[in-house]
């Protein structure tokens, strides 16, 4: 837990050792003074005279792993044969694959899913477009698109270098939902290219999910899409974070001991993420929430260079305050960072009202780490995977897609995002209610359930569900 709290790397060292006898104490002492903790030894091969190990161990960061290797070659008769970083052995060759439903076994198996009977189904299609939810993977595939521009808080790291957190969407998809979803990422950050390209993909798809696309374009693109497409389009670090955020506020308050309609909410990092969450804690009742970005508290009246913050500035900050994000933060009852690592630090937050509520949610590293407020804050929450209370956008995007699949949903409704939002506070009952567990897990199966259930009749209740499912009739 140590080096997870502090960001670490499980590392793989094959070491080759000499003789017949390797002094294992002396090893993970050493290596626990350099940083790591031994987390396990596996004997690979013993032979010759010689023994092939391989050490699992967990360490701080890339200096302490360099500095235990060089220790352990200094050790007479241990040569140490190669070192992997554990992420990058489960990446290789990617992480999902395409599996077919059925097996091809013989001639006639062939011409039924192939030619030449597939052409009666492609007819069939031709005649009823609908049919192509019936006979294709449409009702079940959602597209995940990212044009590489805003990769977690990694910023415009291009097309290929977004592909793994697509896949990693993709997984969640499955696992969760049972979604099968597909990663694509678009090697162009033009506006008008990436709409038309989804355009022309979107037949295959029973859904888009739009991933890490940077800010301002990612509004037009969703809002572009939504008019011109019949399946649903949703901006996952929008919508997907503003939905969870929104969850784990209402039953954050909950500790605080606060109501929603009197608390002041600073969110920092008016992008993608930033704008939406202040939009649906508008909708739920807050009345007062402060925007800061870089230019600090973003004021009405003044100009921004993205026309985002300006019309931002005109609906939030009503009583006009001014000044950096610690002017910001006085008195305030809650803190909502999609920004960027470490901008946060003790002193903001002890300036802050009695209770204070921290959301550091920017990724990989937190505006803040929960160890250094922990003592003053009623609840601290981040969006990762390894810390209580992870607010991330993974608790949204596989049940409401799941709903919106399983109604046919022309569109994801703000009412179904608010619906989505209460399913997901819902599943924290009272007994479960606490500082550190304000959010279900991801792996509680009874998000999904609970979300798709409250989510399919908002949407039949808005008039966006072309289906009924058999329960809901
Ligand atoms: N926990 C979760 O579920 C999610 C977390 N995020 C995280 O939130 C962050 C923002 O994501 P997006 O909104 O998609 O990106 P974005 O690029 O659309 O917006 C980021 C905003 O933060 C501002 N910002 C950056 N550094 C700042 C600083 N030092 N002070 C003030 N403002 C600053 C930028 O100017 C920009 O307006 C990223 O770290 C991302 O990983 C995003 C989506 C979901
Ligand atoms: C969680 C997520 O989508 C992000 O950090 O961009
Ligand atoms: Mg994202």
């Amino acid at each position: 837990m140590r080096h997870q709290e502090l960001g670490g790397k499980s590392i793989i060292i094959r070491l080759e050792i000499g003789g017949d006898r390797m002094n294992f104490g002396l090893v993970a002492n050493m290596v626990s003074n350099l940083g790591g903790d031994i987390i396990a030894i596996d004997t690979i091969h013993i032979g010759n005279g010689i023994s092939i190990r391989d050490m699992t161990v967990n360490v701080v960061d890339a200096t302490a792993i360099r500095s235990i290797t060089e220790a352990i070659e200094k050790i007479p008769g241990i040569r140490v044969v190669n070192t992997s970083d554990r992420t990058f052995l489960l990446h290789l060759g990617g992480k999902i694959e395409v599996t077919p439903k059925v097996t091809i076994q013989n001639r006639d198996d062939l011409s039924r899913v192939y030619t030449p009977d597939v052409a009666r189904v492609c007819e069939a299609i031709r005649e009823d477009p609908d049919k192509a939810f019936s006979l294709t993977i449409k009702r079940n595939t959602v597209a995940v698109i990212s044009d590489g521009s805003a990769v977690l808080g990694l910023g415009n790291i291009g097309s290929r270098a977004a592909m793994p957190v697509m896949e990693g969407k993709a997984m969640l998809f499955k696992q969760f939902a049972g979604v099968d979803a597909f990663p694509i990422c678009l090697d162009t950050t033009d506006t008008e290219e990436i709409i038309r390209t989804i355009k022309l993909i979107a037949p295959a798809f029973g859904g888009i999910n739009l991933e890490d696309i940077s800010s301002p374009r990612c509004f037009e693109i969703e809002e572009r899409l939504r008019a011109e497409l019949d399946i649903p389009v949703f901006h996952d670090d929008q919508h997907g974070t503003a939905v969870v955020a929104y969850a784990g506020l209402i039953n954050a308050l909950k500790i605080a001991g606060k109501a929603i309609t009197d608390v002041t909410v600073v969110v920092c990092g008016i992008g993608a993420a930033g704008v939406a969450i202040t939009n649906i804690l508008l909708s739920a009742g807050v009345k007062e929430v402060i925007g800061v970005d870089r230019e600090g508290i973003l004021v009405e009246g003044e100009t921004y260079s993205n026309p985002v913050k300006t019309k931002y500035a005109s609906y939030t900050n009503p009583l006009k305050r001014s000044g950096t994000l610690r002017d910001a933060l006085q008195g305030a009852d809650v803190f909502i960072g999609v920004s960027g690592g470490k901008l946060l630090n003790r002193q903001d937050v002890l300036g802050m009202a009695p209770n204070p509520i921290v959301f550091a949610m920017a990724n990989p590293e937190p505006e803040i780490l929960p160890a250094d407020i922990d003592d003053i804050a009623a609840v601290v929450a981040t969006g990762r995977s390894d810390y209580p209370n992870q607010i991330n956008n993974v608790l949204c995007f596989p049940g409401i897609f799941r709903a919106a699949l399983d109604c046919r949903a022309l569109a994801i409704t703000e009412e179904m995002k608010l619906a989505a939002s209460e399913a997901i506070a819902s599943v924290i009952t009272e007994d479960k209610l606490g500082k550190y567990d304000i959010v279900p897990s991801v792996f509680d199966q009874s998000v999904v359930e609970r979300l798709r259930d409250r989510v399919i009749r908002a949407a039949i209740a808005g008039g966006v569900a072309r289906r009924i499912p058999k329960e809901y009739r």
